[in-house]
Parts: C-alpha cells; structure tokens; sequence
C-alpha cells in the first residue's frame, strides 16, 4: 500500500466527490492545540467538568485518626480542570445544530469505534465537543490517526503532511445487518463481505442476489472510475427500500479490516469464491459475495479487546453498589491478611 493510497482517503478528499451518495457532514479544521490535547497522556477531564484529585497517602493508622484527614486545601491536592477552547467549540457545537442535534464523529479517516464503552450510552452518538472529547481521548483509533497513518505503507518516500480535521456526520440509526464492505482492484469489484461479520442474518442469505446486484449497480452508476484510486475498499449500507449509500472510502491494503476475505486471497490476483457456493467468481464476471451463514460462527465483538471489565467500569460509575461493598470488603480483608503477616513476621 501507498502513502497517496492513505492520503486519498481521507475524508475531506472523497466527501466532495460523492456527497450527493453518503450522509450529510461537516468537516472543521483541527486546531493545533487541540490535537495537543488529543495527544496528552494526562488525567482524563473533558470540557464542562472538573475534577479535584488528592494524592493518596498512606495512613496505617486505626479509624479515629483516619477521621482527622484533611480533605482540603494542602499541598497535595490539585485541581485538574479541563482545557477550554471557546472559539472551536462554537463552531462544533454550531455544526452539530445544524445537523440535527446528534452527530457521529470522525477524524480524517477513523472513528472512535474502540471507545464506545466508555460513553454512558454505549454509543459513538455526540451532542458536544466534550462527548467527542471523552471517545477521542479514549480511542487507539484515533490516536492511529494523529501518530502513525502511514505505518502499512511501503513507499519510504517522506510522510506527506497531514491537515487534521474533524468530520462530524449526521447521526443515522444503521441497522448492521444491511453494511457490507466492498474490496475494488484496478477498478473492479473484487469481493462483497457482510461488515457485521459476528452476527449472522437471515435476511442476507435469501436476498443474496439482489443485495449483490444493488451493490454492483451503485459501484458502476456512482464510484467507478470516479476516485482517483484504482484499488480501494468501500463501504455502503443498504437500506430497508433497497437504496444504496456511501459509508466510507478505505485503503486497499491491511490497514483495513479484511473481514470474511484474507488480505492474501484480495491481492493474489487469483480469482475469488463465494462462501456460500465456494463457486470461482471469474466465469460469472461478478463479485464474490461472502457472509455469515449459521448461528453457530456468532463470534464476539472486534473490539471487545480494547474495553476494560464490566466490574471496574460499574465500580466507577456506581452502577452496582452490590460490586462496591464486595470491592470493599476484599480491600479489607487485603489488609487484615497483610497486618497479620506483619505481626507473624520473623521476630528478632
Ligand atoms: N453517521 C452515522 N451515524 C450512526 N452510525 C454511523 C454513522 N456512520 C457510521 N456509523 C456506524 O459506525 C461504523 C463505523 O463507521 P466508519 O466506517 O465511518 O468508521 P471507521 O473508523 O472508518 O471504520 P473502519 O476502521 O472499519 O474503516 C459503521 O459501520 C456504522 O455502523
Ligand atoms: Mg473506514
């Protein structure tokens, strides 16, 4: 894979192309300071909150002398407030209006997929710069995009310089069932895979050939020849009446998630099979259509690796007080056991 390859899909370069085809967006530029916040590893505190944090200190001591703490105003505490950037968020907080309220939000090419669990609900919807804080900062995605965007590529040509830029979309309930992902080689559709490959849906497997034809009819009437790639990976969503739209515009190459397809078998230049059939697609002139077939491949989520366990995050929001006093009662115990080797100890 290329740098341009990258370059050309960012998505303030294929948005102009194929907007009449894709959901409504607004791109703003990224200002440097806030793409030094993205960056800074320092204590998490979006905009509109602030947080006073306490160095612990070590107190052994019985619980009357604990009650004599100080909890405010020594040297020890600090007050954590999070940067403001008041011109920046006027304009996002304009954008997300003008879109309705709910926006998804991107960089130039990811989105915070990895960071959805952190939200309260679950979900990349944001309604605020401080919503897109809390994912972004939260995101191995993101910070992919802001460190290393060309780390596939093979050319060792120097990095072209990257204007970074927020891409807010508007929010639109997509059922994952009507995604696919769509691989392009020299121009050609190669290779059609279901993008929610975990799961498995009826509805795919009875409607394979006009999803299929859909698909082939959108990429001929609106993509072909009209990206200036010749090898990239699309992805389009099907809606419930059958139109075909644009999600997004991805390198051909292992940057991008292969889904049902090897990255061996897309680039080997033999021709591909079909799942279902395992039928060689090059008599048939049409792309290979790969999906989930059974019940029984349901897989766990992708991104399941980059959360943390459900317990620290009901400890830290308080969703189960059940979890809390357990949590308690084990650091009690901890102590206890630990003043007990203490007095065991080898005596001189
Ligand atoms: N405007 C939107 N509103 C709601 N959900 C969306 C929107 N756009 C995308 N999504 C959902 O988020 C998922 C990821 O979006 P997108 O493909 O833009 O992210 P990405 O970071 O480019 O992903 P990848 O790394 O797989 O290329 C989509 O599969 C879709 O389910
Ligand atoms: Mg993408």
């Amino acid at each position: 894979m290329k740098k341009e390859q990258v370059v050309n899909c960012q998505f303030s370069v294929w948005y102009p192309l194929f907007k009449k085809h894709t959901i409504k967006s607004v791109i703003l530029p990224l200002p440097q300071n806030v793409i030094d916040y993205l960056l800074d590893d320092g204590t998490l505190v979006v905009s509109g909150s602030e947080l006073t944090s306490q160095s612990s200190r070590t107190n052994n001591s019985d619980s009357e002398e604990e009650e004599d703490i100080q909890w405010s105003d020594d040297e020890t505490t600090t007050t954590v407030t999070a940067p403001e950037f008041p011109e920046f968020n006027s304009k996002v907080q304009e954008a997300i209006n003008a879109l309705g309220g709910r926006v998804f939000p991107k960089l130039n090419w990811s989105a915070p997929r990895d960071a959805n669990w952190i939200a309260l609900n679950s979900s990349l919807q944001c309604q605020s710069l401080s919503d897109i804080f809390l994912l972004f900062k939260s995101s191995d995605f993101i910070t992919h995009d802001l460190t290393q965007p060309f780390i596939h590529c093979s050319d060792d040509s120097p990095d072209p310089v990257i204007n970074y830029e927020l891409v807010l979309r508007k929010w639109s309930e997509l059922i994952p069932g009507g995604e696919y992902r769509c691989f392009v080689k020299e121009n050609k559709l190669i290779g059609i895979s279901q993008r929610d490959y975990t799961q498995h849906y009826q509805h795919i497997s009875k409607q394979e050939a006009s999803i299929s034809s859909s698909i082939q009819e959108f990429f001929r009437d609106h993509i072909q020849y009209q990206f200036p790639d010749e090898d990239f990976v699309l992805d389009v969503y099907r809606d419930s009446r059958g139109r075909v739209w644009l999600i997004d515009l991805n390198p051909f190459g292992e940057v991008t998630d292969s889904l049902l397809f090897t990255w061996e078998e897309l680039t080997s230049g033999n021709s591909l099979t079909d799942n279902q059939t395992g039928e060689d697609t090059a008599l048939q002139e049409c792309p290979a259509f790969r999906y989930t077939t059974s019940e029984v491949t349901v897989q766990p989520s992708p991104c399941l690796s980059y959360r943390i366990p459900r317990d620290f995050l009901d400890l830290s929001t308080g969703e189960d007080a059940y979890k809390l006093i357990d949590f308690l009662k084990l650091k009690k115990g901890q102590q206890e056991e630990e003043s007990d080797e203490e007095d065991a100890g080898p005596q001189s």
